[in-house]
């Protein structure tokens, strides 16, 4: 079956900016598909252009098999939901819900019923008569989402859209979204770069860098095999340790600042540097008789349940790492407590210094 969205070598430039730069992507129809990266990296030039509000330098775009590329806004089925979203100030929000669908000469009971309906499924239907000035921040990107919906779009677009409303909102409309889409399983894009939303509604997530996609996979994919130090960077939170290496001759691992660990790795690389990461939840002090790696506690997070506590590694000029406890795990630790570390070097990532490729160890023998 065809994708819901493809997008083949899709460029635009702005002057000496390329806000794409040959992006290309597939989303499956009933996806809840995430565009994810900082600032600039051209999220919203990518939804504009899907939209049909940009037309591209170059590349081609399809929907559902369909060449779209300089299809007409209206005829793509798709809507957008934009940040800085816009509603009718002097209309109620029934009469904001209406609006698209007076626009597409709906009939008039099919409008009440459509309206209601959304109404419902947003939990506004107590706040049809009001108008958006009199109504609660989530409350009125609810309606703004409830006019895209109300168009029953095949592609929803969503750019940011909760960027402008405050944490404990995020939070439930992060659970809103996600149980619309599984109630509804329309296909979703969503541009975002906050990380947490990305990977708490994302069944697939694209990470963008200067236009184009560094890599795509479900988000434990990402977390579990980023393929660059950006993806391992963006990805996991508190971010990953980073630690200069060298790696050894003739596939014997590598020599790291608190000394030499036993890694897989390709005699290709053998003397070139390298860098470790090492994601916070995969260090632990070690037990009564394990081998471990030294460490002194330089300081503790307490985060509720867990505690992030930054260790420094072969004294103190030596790196310094995050690690993620359970909170009693953490306890009456104290800065200068010598708490030796257990690194499982299964869990560890390699990256080439000059590239940021991750470096594949090879498979055992
Ligand atoms: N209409 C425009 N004119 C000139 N430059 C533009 C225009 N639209 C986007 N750009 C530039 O293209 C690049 C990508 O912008 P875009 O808004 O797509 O990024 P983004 O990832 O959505 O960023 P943000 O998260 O800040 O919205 C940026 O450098 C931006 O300045």
């Amino acid at each position: 079956m065809a994708p819901a969205l493809r997008l083949d070598g899709v460029s635009k430039r702005y002057g000496a900016v390329r806000a794409l730069d040959r992006l290309s992507f597939a989303v499956p129809e009933g996806r809840f598909f995430v565009l994810f990266g900082p600032s600039a990296v051209g999220k919203t030039t990518a939804l504009r252009t899907i939209a049909g509000l940009v037309v591209p330098d170059a590349g081609r775009l399809e929907m559902f098999g369909a060449d779209v590329t300089r299809a007409a806004i209206a005829s793509r089925g798709v809507s957008m939901v934009f940040q800085s979203f816009a509603l009718y100030p002097h209309l109620t929000v029934y009469e904001n819900f209406a609006y698209p669908l007076r626009e597409m000469k709906v009939a008039r009971d099919e409008i009440d019923r459509r309206v209601r309906e959304t109404a419902a499924m947003l939990r506004l239907s107590h706040r049809l008569d009001r108008k958006p000035g009199t109504l609660s921040g989530g409350e009125q990107q609810r309606v703004a989402l409830g006019r895209s919906l109300i168009r029953r779009p095949r592609i929803l677009l969503l750019d940011e859209p909760l960027t402008n409303l405050d944490a404990k909102l995020r939070q439930e409309m992060r659970t809103e979204l996600k149980r619309l889409h599984a109630q509804f399983g329309m296909t979703i894009v969503y541009a975002t770069p906050d990380e947490l939303e990305a990977l708490s509604m994302g069944e697939e997530i694209a990470v963008l860098r200067e236009g184009a996609v560094v890599q795509r996979g479900t988000p434990d994919a990402l977390y579990e095999a980023p393929r660059d130090l950006y993806v391992a960077s963006k990805i996991g939170s508190p971010t990953i340790n980073l630690v200069e290496a060298v790696v050894r001759r003739g596939g014997e691992g590598v020599e790291t600042p608190f000394g030499a660990l036993a890694l897989r790795t390709s005699a290709a690389h053998a003397g070139e540097r390298a860098v470790l990461g090492i994601r916070p939840s995969d260090l632990r002090p070690a037990g009564p008789d394990e081998a471990a790696l030294p460490a002194s506690v330089r300081l503790i997070e307490p985060l509720g349940d867990v505690t992030v506590v930054s260790f420094a590694l072969a004294g103190e000029a030596g790196p310094i790492l995050k690690v993620v406890l359970p909170e009693a795990r953490a306890l009456g630790m104290k800065p200068g407590d010598a708490v030796p570390l257990v690194l499982d070097p299964g869990k560890i990532h390699l990256f080439h210094a000059g590239t940021g490729l991750a470096i594949r160890e090879p498979a055992p023998a």
